[in-house]
């Protein structure tokens, strides 16, 4: 959980070169990587810039007669700072630099980087390298930083699968501008299942330990209640199971188009490219906000307990809260996927609605209302209508300014939160879209009514989350709410039987969870004395701290 110092080499740098390195130079490469020969990282963001690529400072330059490219970073803010696995463990990168030919700035291209001798680890000439220091958790992998003092590569260490640079320096361009952006997306594309993971293991802590204790009285004179019964405690927890899973889903179902984009690329077509750009900005941004927001959730519902790093649950809460902020700050791919939405607006507007990609073109059709006692379609409904209202809502606002004469970035600026909401919405639309079909899909009957019983709590959660876009303008009345309020409660006390067999169902080990809380055993109270007495401050009855501090305050007579 707190991290491995090799992740980054699975994760993005094997990764990076099967997607951006031409198949000649992964025959030197990609086998020694895959046997750990060579350990790797991704070294992209700088001190100075992580969000904007376009202003990354490192540089790399062609010298022609050499046919090297020099690698540079000319200030302290172009070092490369945040890279997991950087400080201690690699020995060599994928360093994303600004090339340079022929005094041409090319933009972002991706390098493969020696950092250290493969017999000493030392660190070569030319490259300053090290830890960047302790960080809010995911403390065993060492994120580090990087700078480059005139360092020589070949001109071949370029990852030239889809654009190169011959010997005299002739640039020859990628299919498409950002496919060095590929590694971003391969992990953007994975994450939902990753973070669902993680709300996963949070909640089966969580609900575990919710059976076991007891406190209070639903009616008085029996037994102290277990506080998984409360009502409370069921609608804190139980819509984070039904999220986890549907993270899962939507998670499956980016993995699958991810994969698919790779092998489209590889024949030339790279159309796949700008929706998998927008849908995978805006469900990393949710699904990271709502897994930190479950977690949260999922501490406090064990109380006291919950606060003791005996819980676990704060180690994993750190982990999680991460994403939120690698693989693009949450806000600027919301923003990402804002661009996508207006420009649908926009081809709407031009009378182009049959240009609309699938997951758009709802925008394009209007719906009076619905009747939600017909079923989870008509919740689809509704969410494509607020989704539907405020991407209009906010596209219109920022079209007017331009109209008016700001400039493009200023009316977009000024647009900004609108078009974030816009962009939420649209996404909590597809993973409800997801969740819908993956439960269709399920062949198992008993499966599938459990299943379906989160399905609707979910989607009644999620209406009453949004209900100000939809009383706005009136498309939901307040009776229909109300009706929306009574599923959610009818479909928290339904699920109440099955909450453990779900959480249950995700097959976390006892070491996996590392949770006294959480222990299948349910030995909880038993197992947080001995966790309590094995603390080092245990391990003897009277501190030194005593002699040396306290002992003179507590005899002085002032
Ligand atoms: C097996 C995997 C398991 C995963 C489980 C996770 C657990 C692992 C644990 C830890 C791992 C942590 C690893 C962390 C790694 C990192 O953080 S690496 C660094 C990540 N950095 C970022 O994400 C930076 C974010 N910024 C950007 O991506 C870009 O700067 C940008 C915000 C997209 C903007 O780029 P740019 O300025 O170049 O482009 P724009 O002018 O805004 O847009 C121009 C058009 O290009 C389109 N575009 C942009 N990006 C893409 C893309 N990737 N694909 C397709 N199209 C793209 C954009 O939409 C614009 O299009 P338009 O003009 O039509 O609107
Ligand atoms: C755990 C962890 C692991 C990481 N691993 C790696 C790695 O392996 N390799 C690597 O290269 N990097 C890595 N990073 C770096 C990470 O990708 C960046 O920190 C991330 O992309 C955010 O960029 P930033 O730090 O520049 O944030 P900033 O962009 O400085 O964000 C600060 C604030 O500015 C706002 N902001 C910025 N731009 C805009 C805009 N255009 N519009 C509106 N608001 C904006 C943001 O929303 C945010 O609120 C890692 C980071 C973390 C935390």
């Amino acid at each position: 959980m707190e991290g491995h110092p090799l992740a980054l080499h699975d994760v993005m740098f094997i990764p990076a070169l099967v997607a951006q390195a031409s198949d000649e130079q992964n025959k030197k490469w990609l086998r020694r990587a895959q046997r750990r020969e060579i350990v790797g990282c991704y070294a992209q963001t700088e001190l100075g810039h992580g969000s904007n690529l376009r202003k990354l400072e490192t540089t790399a330059t062609y010298d022609v007669s050499t046919q090297e490219f020099v690698l540079h970073t000319p200030q302290i803010t172009s070092l490369k700072w945040w890279p997991g696995g950087l400080g201690k463990s690699s020995n060599y990168a994928v360093v994303v630099a600004n090339m340079i030919v022929k005094e041409k700035h090319l933009g972002p291209h991706s390098f493969l980087v020696q950092l250290r001798d493969e017999i000493t680890h030392q660190s070569l000439k030319g490259i300053t390298v090290g830890d960047i220091g302790p960080k809010l958790s995911f403390n065993a992998i060492d994120n580090g930083f990087l700078g480059f003092d005139n360092y020589r590569i070949p001109r071949t260490n370029l990852l030239m699968r889809h654009s190169r640079v011959e010997p005299d320096g002739t640039y020859v361009k990628p299919p498409h501008a950002k496919i060095n952006y590929s590694a971003m997306v391969r992990v953007r594309s994975h994450m939902a299942t990753g973070q669902g993971n993680f709300l996963a293991q949070a909640l089966t802590i969580a609900v575990r330990y919710s059976t076991v204790r007891r406190q209070g009285f639903i009616e008085s004179g029996e037994q102290e209640v277990k506080v998984l019964d409360y009502q409370t405690q069921q609608h804190r927890l139980f819509p984070s199971i039904a999220k986890a899973y549907a993270f899962t889903f939507a998670g499956y179902e980016t993995i699958r188009l991810y994969e698919q984009l790779l092998k489209e690329v590889d024949t030339g077509n790279v159309s796949l490219m700008a929706d998998l750009h927008a849908l995978t900005s805006g469900l990393k941004s949710v699904v990271t906000h709502q897994t930190a927001q479950g977690i949260e959730q999922a501490r406090m519902a064990c109380g006291g307990h919950g606060y003791s790093q005996a819980s676990y649950i704060s180690e994993i809460f750190g982990v999680a809260v991460g994403g939120c902020t690698y693989e693009g700050e949450n806000m600027v791919m919301l923003l990402q996927l804002a661009r996508y939405l207006v420009k649908s607006v926009e081809q709407i507007k031009a009378g182009e609605s049959g240009k609309l990609g699938p997951l758009v073109a709802y925008l394009a059709v209007k719906v009076d209302g619905v009747d939600l006692e017909k079923g989870v379609e008509e919740y689809m409904k509704a969410f494509q209508h607020v989704s539907r209202l405020q991407t209009w809502k906010a596209s219109e606002k920022f079209l007017k300014l331009l109209k008016s004469g700001e400039k493009r970035e200023v009316a977009w600026n000024k647009s900004s939160v609108e078009l974030t909401r816009a962009s939420r919405l649209h996404t909590r639309l597809y993973i409800a879209e997801t969740f819908k079909r993956s439960v269709q899909e399920v062949a198992d009957p008993r499966l599938k009514e459990v299943l379906t019983d989160l399905l609707h709590l979910h989607v009644n959660y999620e209406l009453l989350d949004m209900a100000t876009y939809a009383l706005e303008d009136g498309f939901l009345s307040s009776s229909q709410l109300d009706y929306v309020r009574d599923q959610l409660y009818f479909y928290l006390a339904k699920i109440r039987p099955n909450a453990v067999s779900l959480v249950d169902s995700w097959e976390f080990s006892d070491m996996q969870l590392r949770s006294v809380l959480g222990r299948r055993d349910g030995n909880v109270y038993e197992n947080l004395v001995a966790w309590a007495k094995a603390s080092p401050l245990n391990k003897t009855d009277v501190l030194p701290s005593v002699e040396k501090y306290l002992k003179p305050m507590m005899n002085s007579k002032l």
